[in-house]
C-alpha cells in the first residue's frame, strides 16, 4: 500500500490501454466525422437560402420560386436532423466501446496489481476507478465532434469574405480572443480540476470508510468524528469545484460575447457596405447567420477544453494506476499443474509499505510436504504476515519464499492461490449465494464437492435450518450471517477442492466451544499427510499440527514438536 499521492504520477501522453481501444472505434468516429461534415455543410446552404430570398425572391415577388426553394430546404432540415441524431448514436457508441474495454482492463489491473502498491484508501481507490466514468464522459459527448467543425470555420470565413468582403474582419478578429481566453485559464484549469478530483476522492475515502463499517461506527459512536471530517471534505470539494467550474465559464463566456461582438460588427460594418451599395440586404443576413456558425464551434471548443483538462487529470489518474507493477514474474509464469506442499522461507525479511519496524525478520523455515505446523505468537508478532507471503500476497524485500523448491514469484499468482486453501483472518464473503462463495467458480469443486467441504467446516449443519439453503444470497462482505457461520463457509471454501496446502489463521476465533472441538475432529483425517499452516491463539486447535512455531516481534522463537513446544510453553521458558 502507498500513501503517495498518484496525481502526475505519469504523463505519457496516449498511453496504449486508452489509444487501442479508441483505433478499435475508429470506424465509428470517421462515421462522426462524415455526419458533423455534412451538418456544417448544410448550415451553409441555409444562410445562402436567406441570401437567395431576400435577393431573388422578394424583389421579383417569385413565390412559387420560394416554394420550391423551401422544399429544397425542408429536405436539407430533415437531413440535419437525421445527421444530428446520427452524430449522437455514433458517439455513444464509440464512448461505450472504449468505456467497457478501458474498464475491463482496469478492473483487470485491480486484481493483478500488487498489495505493497496500491492506494492506502479503499475510498482513494474505488475514487479513482470512478475516474473512469470522466474518461467515458468525454468521449461519449457530443462537444468532442467540435473538433470536426473546426476546419468548417476556415471555410465559413471564406465564404463570408467572398460574400460580402471586409465583413469577415469582426469574426476573424474575435477569434483571437475567443481562443486566448481559453488558453490562458487552460492552466488554471488544469490545477484546480486536480484539486478538485483530489477533494473529490478525500470524499469517497469518508463515504466508503463509513458505509463499510456503519454498524461499528455506530456502536462506537464515532459518527460525529466521521460526520466532521465529510462535512471538511465536502467543503474544499465544493470549494475546488465551484472555482473550476467559474474558470472554465470564463472561456466559454469569452465565446458567448465574442459572438454577439462579432455579430453587432457585421451589422455595423454591413450597414456602411449596405449604403454604399456594395452589397445586398441577402449577403448581410446570410453573413450575420454564417458568423454565428464561425464563433459557435470556438464556444464548443471552449467547452472542450474545460471537459479536456477534468479528463487529462482522470486520464493521469487511471493511467498511474495502469503503470503499477503486477504480481507475479516478469517473464513467463509457472503454472503448477499440481504441487507437493513442501514449503521453505531463507533468510526472509518483509516490512509493509510505510512501516517502522520489520514485519519478519531472518525467517528461515521448512515445512515437508504433508507436514502440519502450528504458529503461536503475540499479538503482532508477524504469524499472518508469514501467510501472506507464502500466498505470494506481498513479496519479502530480503530472502526467498519457495514451494516445492521454487520461488513463489515464479508462479503465477492465481495457479499458486489455486493450490492453496487458505481462510484468512477477517471472513470476507463476497456478494452472492453461498453456493458461490464455496464454489467461486472452480471447475474441480462441483456439487457433492461443495457438500463435501460444508460438512467438514460445519456449514452444512446450519444451512439446513436457513431458507434457500445454499443459494441463500448474501449481502456485501457476507453480512446477514453470525461471524461464526462466515467463519464456517471461509473454512468451507479453503477446503473445498483438496488444495494440497492448507493455511488456516485463527479458524475458529469466531466458534464457541463445542463448534470448535466438533471442527477439530471432523478436520483430523482431513487434513492427514496435506500441508497444513495454522495459526492460532488457541491451544485446543494445535490437535491438528505435529510441529509448533513460535513468533515473536517478527523473528522464529522456537520451533520443535507440538508436546516439546507447549511443555517449554507451560514452563515459561520461550520469550
Ligand atoms: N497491512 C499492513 N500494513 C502495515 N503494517 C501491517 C499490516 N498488517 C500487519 N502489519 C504490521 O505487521 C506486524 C505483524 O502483523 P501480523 O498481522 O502478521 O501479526 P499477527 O501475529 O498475525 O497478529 P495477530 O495475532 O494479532 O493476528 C504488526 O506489527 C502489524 O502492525
Amino acid at each position: 500500500m502507498t500513501d503517495q499521492p498518484l496525481i502526475a504520477a505519469a504523463r505519457e501522453r496516449f498511453a496504449p490501454w486508452l489509444i487501442e481501444p479508441m483505433l478499435e472505434n475508429r470506424g465509428t468516429y470517421l462515421k462522426v466525422a462524415v455526419a458533423a461534415a455534412m451538418i456544417n455543410l448544410f448550415g451553409l446552404v441555409a444562410s445562402l437560402f436567406t441570401m437567395t430570398v431576400y435577393d431573388r425572391i422578394i424583389p421579383n415577388d417569385a413565390s412559387s420560386s420560394l416554394v420550391g426553394l423551401s422544399i429544397g430546404l425542408a429536405i436539407v432540415v430533415l437531413f440535419d436532423f437525421v445527421l444530428r441524431l446520427l452524430r449522437v448514436y455514433f458517439v455513444d457508441i464509440a464512448g461505450a466501446n472504449i468505456d467497457y474495454e478501458v474498464g475491463d482492463t482496469l478492473f483487470a489491473k485491480l486484481l493483478a496489481m500488487r498489495l505493497d502498491r496500491r492506494p492506502a484508501s479503499t475510498g482513494t481507490l474505488t475514487g479513482l476507478m470512478r475516474e473512469l466514468e470522466t474518461l467515458r464522459d468525454f468521449f461519449a459527448s457530443a462537444t468532442l465532434t467540435a473538433i470536426i467543425d473546426v476546419p468548417f470555420i476556415l471555410l465559413t470565413l471564406a465564404v463570408i469574405a467572398l460574400l460580402g468582403g471586409v465583413l469577415v474582419l469582426p469574426p476573424l478578429a474575435m477569434i483571437p480572443v475567443v481562443v486566448l481566453a481559453a488558453l490562458l485559464t487552460n492552466p488554471a484549469l488544469d490545477r484546480l480540476s486536480a484539486k478538485s478530483l483530489g477533494d473529490g476522492l478525500r470524499k469517497q475515502s469518508v463515504l466508503v470508510e463509513t458505509v463499510g463499517s456503519l454498524e461499528t461506527v455506530k456502536a462506537i459512536g464515532a459518527g460525529p468524528m466521521l460526520a466532521e471530517r465529510w462535512r471538511s471534505a465536502l467543503r474544499s470539494h465544493a470549494h475546488s469545484s465551484l472555482g473550476q467550474r467559474l474558470t472554465a465559464s470564463i472561456a466559454v463566456t469569452t465565446a458567448s460575447s465574442a459572438n454577439t461582438i462579432a455579430y453587432c460588427g457585421i451589422i455595423i460594418v454591413g450597414v456602411g457596405l449596405l449604403r454604399n451599395h456594395e452589397i445586398t440586404t441577402g449577403v448581410l443576413l446570410a453573413c450575420s447567420v454564417l458568423c454565428g456558425r464561425v464563433i459557435a464551434p470556438l464556444a464548443q471548443i471552449a467547452t472542450l477544453l474545460s471537459r479536456l483538462s477534468a479528463t487529462r487529470i482522470a486520464y493521469r489518474q487511471i493511467n498511474a494506476l495502469m503503470q503499477m507493477p503486477d504480481e507475479g514474474p516478469a517473464g513467463e509464469a509457472l503454472h503448477p499443474a499440481r504441487i507437493e506442499g513442501r514449503i521453505e522461507l531463507r533468510s526472509v525479511a518483509f516490512r509493509y509499505p510505510n512501516a517502522a519496524e520489520k514485519a519478519l525478520d531472518q525467517i528461515s523455515l521448512t515445512i515437508a510436504a504433508g507436514e502440519r505446523v502450528g504458529f503461536l505468537g503475540r499479538v503482532g508478532s508477524g504469524k499472518s504476515t508469514l501467510a501472506r507471503l507464502i500466498l505470494g500476497l506481498y513479496e519479502p524485500q530480503e530472502g526467498v519464499v519457495m514451494i516445492d523448491g521454487t520461488d513463489v514469484r515464479q508462479f503465477d499468482p492465481g495457479a499458486l492461490r489455486r493450490c492453496i486453501g487458505a481462510a484468512m483472518q477477517d471472513n470476507v464473503l463476497i456478494a452472492g449465494s453461498v453456493r458461490d462463495n464455496i464454489c467461486v467458480e472452480r471447475p474441480d469443486v462441483d456439487h457433492d464437492e461443495m457438500i463435501r467441504a460444508a460438512s467438514l467446516s460445519g456449514t452444512h449443519a446450519f444451512m439446513g435450518q436457513i431458507a434457500n439453503g445454499y443459494d441463500l444470497r448474501l449481502a456485501d462482505r457476507g453480512d446477514g450471517l453470525s461471524g461464526g457461520q462466515r467463519q464456517s463457509i471461509s473454512i468451507a471454501r479453503a477446503l473445498a477442492g483438496r488444495p494440497p496446502i492448507l493455511v488456516f489463521d485463527e479458524p475458529s476465533s469466531a466458534m464457541d466451544g463445542q463448534s470448535e472441538t466438533d471442527l477439530i475432529g471432523r478436520m483430523q483425517p482431513e487434513v492427514e499427510g496435506r500441508t497444513l499452516l495454522l495459526i492460532t491463539h488457541r491451544l485446543s486447535l494445535l490437535r491438528l499440527v505435529e510441529r509448533v512455531v513460535v513468533l515473536d516481534r517478527g523473528r522464529i522463537v522456537a520451533d520443535g514438536a507440538r508436546e516439546t513446544i507447549l511443555q517449554r510453553l507451560r514452563g515459561g521458558k520461550v520469550a
